[in-house]
Order: structure tokens, then sequence, then C-alpha cells
């Protein structure tokens, strides 16, 4: 559970919860690829940021911080669902050969993982200044969630860019 691997391991529930929800953009990506639906959908970002502000309001956590580092989460999962769109049309025969329902299975994951990074968020508040402290914390975090989630280059970069604002409390 994020909120005890806290309390030992710094901001590795806060990455690995990052990681987790980049690697849930490969399910996004097979719910669009090959449809009208495309990967950006601003209606449905202003929904995931919303619901991250009034849970950070409730929270007591600040909301402009708060929604950044959502915006960030959701670049992360676009750059990629790019990726992965480039490499399926360029190789089509790794094409996945499923598609989920991006409204009934896999948004609801997203919508899950917002609760969660909002506690975490909670968790760690004190830890993400813009300190040294904080920066060598995100960092070891980052690479054993890279080696716990197995990330290729594409996830691991998309990894980086979300967990950027983390140390600017
Ligand atoms: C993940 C999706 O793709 C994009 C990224 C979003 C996100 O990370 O929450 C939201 C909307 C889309 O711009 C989606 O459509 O649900």
């Amino acid at each position: 559970q994020p909120r005890q691997a806290t309390s030992h391991g710094g901001l590795t529930a806060l990455v690995g919860l990052s990681a987790e929800r980049i690697l849930v953009a490969d399910k996004v990506a097979a719910a669009k690829f090959g449809t009208t639906s495309p990967i950006e959908d601003p209606a449905r970002e202003q929904v995931v940021l919303d619901q991250a502000a009034s849970l950070a309001a409730a929270a007591g956590l600040d909301v402009e911080e708060t929604v950044a580092f959502f915006r960030a989460q959701i670049e992360s999962s676009k750059l990629v669902q790019r990726g992965l769109f480039d490499l399926w049309t360029a190789h089509p025969e790794l094409a996945p050969t499923e598609r989920p329902d991006l409204a009934t299975e896999v948004r609801p994951i997203l919508d899950r993982i917002t609760g969660q990074f909002i506690a975490e968020l909670s968790a760690t508040e004190r830890l993400r200044g813009r300190t040294v402290r904080c920066h060598v914390s995100l960092v070891a975090a980052e690479r054993s969630a890279d080696r716990r989630y197995h990330l290729d280059r594409l996830h691991e970069r998309a990894l980086w860019g979300a967990i950027e604002p983390v140390c600017t409390d």
C-alpha cells in the first residue's frame, strides 16, 4: 500500500504510482489505436484536472501545484501514446490484438490512481521541497521504479517528465 511504502521509502511509492500510470498509457493507446479516438482529449483532461483539484483542496494540498503535477502525468501519458502509435504504425505486427474499452475499462484505472496520488502527495508533502534531499530521494525512487516496472526507454523518458515537478513544494 502506498502509505506504508512511504514511511520507509521516501518518494518510492509516489514515483511508483507515476510509473503505474505511465504503464496504463499502453492500455489507453491500445483502446484508441485504429479508432477515431484522438490521443489528446482536452475535455477528459479537464475532468482529470478538476477531480485532482477538488481532491487536493479536500486534502489541504496546494491546488495549483497539484494540478501542475497532474498536467505532467497527462503529458507523459500522451508521450507514451504517441510513441506506441508510431511503433504500431511502423510495425503493425507489434500492435495490440485486443482493444480495451476506454470509458469502462481504462479510465477507471486512471481515476483510482488519482486518489492514490493525492494520498501520496499528502504523505510526502514535507519531503517535497526544492532541496537536495528531495532530489536525491527522487533519483533513487526513479531508478527503483525503472527496475521494478521494467521500463523501456520510452516509458523511462515519460517517467522523468512525470516526476519533474515533484520537488517544488
Ligand atoms: C489517458 C488519456 O489520453 C490523454 C491523456 C489523459 C490523461 O493522462 O489523463 C487524458 C486525456 C487525453 O488527452 C485518455 O484519453 O484517457
